[in-house]
């Protein structure tokens, strides 16, 4: 087996001398050096006075630890009172994590690290804190959450999905109750009601895109209070206002995004909207829809139309456009126009070609569910734009969702940007440094970790064909499955999941599969897959916030092995899965597979010197260290086109908002398509 630069050992070649690496909740070794390097860093940022702040964390630590659970809530109060009556945050904070680190240790066992203490001072700051996969940014986050929380303005602590907001919110309400303090959670099924209810707490963890519908249903709803000629107030003072026609949310005054490159830049490429009640120009829409889906099998590329691999678009040809006018159709469809049925037909072809069943989307009682290509997981209510969704609706044969008109729609950038104070954490943001500053006004900030990282990065394994990648991911399962060490199995797709699954099913392997169809199991299973001898396929949904625990004697064998099958098309995800070992100082190895037929290679290079490796991939056995370059160099490539889009898309809302204030119209609200 050969290794390249930016790898290390091998199972064979593994050192039989393994440093002795501190156990999971031991007390850190001190490592002055490193830390040292850091705050002089740190100073050299101009960012010396979070140092200082430590001990004077510190002190207030040891002058508080010893008070009654009564006295520390009082205390709490205490600073609350300063902080409403206008006393600066940054004068209390201190005081406040010197309070949560003092609960932390009592409800949790966990006394905050001083790196996290760190991090907490970043976010407060206004930036990201970049801490390690692992390093506790749950944990992290209750120290800017509470200091943020004091004056009573509300704090929002969003993350990439419902399961992640309810469960960090659990995990940490000991501390916030300890503290006096109030936690509320959205949920995506959730009333009026119970969302004003989660709003009116201190603290409330939700999705961003529970946070961005619901400023827009609330933002709809004050319209519509004041075209009714009441005013925003006026019903309020004069009690006649029923209370689910109020408002939900309070001001936008500090939001924590948790994973913040995921929720900042990943999911930022799609506004989110509101789609208007339909009317009787979209039964039509309906009627087009379905009747392009069945004649889409008509049509045959390059004879009927022609497909843009790069843009991945299509369009017709002469003889394409013939056929359209020539195929039957509904009654209905006589009053629109044969452009319309060309659009039509060419979203039709494309939802063919490009989106599918159990990779982008699932059937869910009815209903097309997207499925985040980036997390494996179901993105819970979001659609895609453009007719697309419609499109595949009436290609799976469901009930198709009428493309209605906007009635109101926010970019995730402008969600942020709305909020008085925002801060981030993530493990992953130094890739998107320059993004993070250019859009959000945000710095990265890195956090050392708290203990000497064990993890160990095997060399890349390039295949010439998924064929062989497959057989060597199976081969490499099975001998590490032999030592007793735990697996962790990373696919881009849950297709691909399952297909492996079927693999390791024939060879006799015992595993589980995660992916987005068992949403619910998930957490059960991901709790096990640090368990002796368990291996674990899932989509790279494992791939974030998920903790997974070694199970006995695990330690000793070398901690979890991370396998990743396939890269994906940001460098960010990939990093995320590798972070699930190696945690908190703990022992693990990860490895790479690549095969030329990789769809990375397709994405980032093109579909002609795509064809040219798979065409000599096809018959290569042998393994292709060499070529793993060529795979990063793709991967950057497809980075930087979504890092563009994202661009092409901040430009055209601000030129659409731009115009709609010209006009004296809401932006949010007002849209002229
Ligand atoms: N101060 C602490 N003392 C003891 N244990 C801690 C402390 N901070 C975090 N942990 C433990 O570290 C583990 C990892 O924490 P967590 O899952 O929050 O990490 P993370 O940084 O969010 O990881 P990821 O980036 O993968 O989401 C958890 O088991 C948590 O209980």
């Amino acid at each position: 087996m050969e290794t390249n630069q930016t790898t290390l050992d091998p199972p064979e070649t593994e050192p039989t001398e393994k440093p002795d690496p501190p156990k999971r909740g031991e007390p850190r070794k001190f490592r002055a050096n490193s830390l040292g390097s850091f705050y002089s860093q740190l100073t050299k940022q101009g960012l010396a006075r979070f140092v200082g702040q430590l001990p004077l964390i510190d002190k207030f630590e040891a002058e508080l630890k010893d008070r009654s659970d009564r006295e520390i809530r009082k205390y709490s109060l205490g600073l609350r009172h300063r902080a409403k009556s206008g006393e600066p945050l940054y004068k209390l904070l201190p005081e406040a994590f010197a309070l949560v680190r003092i609960a932390g240790a009592r409800t949790m066992n966990m006394r905050h690290y001083e790196v996290q203490l760190i991090g907490g001072m970043i976010m407060f700051d206004g930036a990201i804190a970049e801490m390690e996969t692992g390093e506790g940014k749950t944990l992290t986050a209750t120290l800017p959450t509470y200091l943020y929380a004091l004056p009573g303005k509300g704090v929002h602590v969003a993350t990439v999905n419902d399961y992640l907001a309810a469960r960090d919110a659990e995990l940490m309400m000991p501390v916030y109750k300890m503290l006096g303090m109030t936690v509320g959670v959205i949920e995506s099924q959730m009333s009026s009601d119970d969302r004003r209810k989660a709003y009116s707490c201190d603290i409330t963890y939700g999705t961003s895109k529970e946070f961005g519908f619901d400023f827009l249903r609330d933002r709809l709803l004050i319209r519509q209070t004041r075209e009714q000629g009441l005013g925003v107030l006026g019903p309020l003072l004069a009690g006649k206002k029923e209370k689910n026609e109020e408002p939900v949310q309070r001001e936008h005054f500090f939001a924590l995004v948790d994973e913040a490159d995921s929720v900042l830049i990943d999911d930022a490429r799609t506004p989110l909207v509101i789609s208007a009640i339909p009317g009787e120009a979209e039964k039509v829409a309906v009627a087009c829809h379905q009747w392009a889906a069945n004649a889409e099998r008509e049509f045959e590329e390059d004879n009927h139309y022609e497909y843009d691999h790069d843009k991945k678009s299509v369009e017709l040809t002469v003889t394409g456009r013939l056929l359209v006018r020539q195929v039957p159709k509904p009654k209905l469809l006589d009053t629109v126009g044969l452009v319309d049925l060309y659009d039509y037909i060419e979203r039709a072809i494309k939802v063919k070609r490009d989106f599918h069943s159990g990779q982008h989307y699932v059937i869910r009682d009815g209903e097309i569910v997207i499925v985040d290509e980036s997390t494996g997981r179901i993105a819970e209510g979001r659609k895609w734009s453009y007719g697309i969704h419609q499109a595949i609706e009436a290609k799976e044969g469901v009930e198709v969702t009428v493309a209605t008109g906007q009635a109101a729609r926010i970019t995730v950038q402008d969600l942020f940007l709305r909020y008085r104070h925002l801060g981030g954490m993530t493990g992953t943001a130094s890739s998107s440094k320059g993004e993070f500053k250019k859009i959000y006004k945000l710095n990265v900030i890195k956090c050392p970790t708290n203990r000497i990282p064990q993890r160990k990065l095997w060399s890349d394994r390039v295949f010439g064909n998924a064929e062989a990648k497959w057989s060597a991911i199976v081969e490499e399962i099975r001998e590490i499955n032999a030592s007793g060490r735990p697996i962790l199995v990373g696919t881009r797709t849950i297709e691909k999941s399952e297909e492996l699954s079927k693999r390791l099913t024939e060879a006799g392997i015992e595993h589980e599969v995660l992916n987005a169809h068992q949403v619910a199991l998930e957490a059960e299973i991901v709790s096990r897959a640090g368990q002796p001898g368990k291996v674990t396929v899932a989509t790279n949904m494992a791939g974030r916030g998920t903790d997974i625990k070694l199970g006995e004697g695990v330690h000793d064998l070398g901690g979890l092995h991370v396998i990743c099958t396939e890269l994906h098309d940001s460098a960010r995800i990939d990093r995320q899965l590798v972070g699930r070992c190696g945690r908190q100082g703990d022992p693990g190895s990860t490895r790479q597979f690549m095969a030329l037929d990789d769809d990375c290679l397709l994405i980032g290079l093109g579909p002609k010197r795509y064809k040219k490796l798979v065409a000599f991939g096809e018959n290569q056995s042998a393994e292709l260290p060499a070529y793993a370059k060529l795979f990063r160099q793709a991967q950057r490539r497809i980075e930087n086109k979504h890092f563009g889009d994202r661009k092409v898309l901040l430009y055209h809302e601000k030129q659409r908002k731009k115009m709609h204030r010209e006009m004296g119209q809401d932006p949010y609200l007002d849209s002229p398509d």
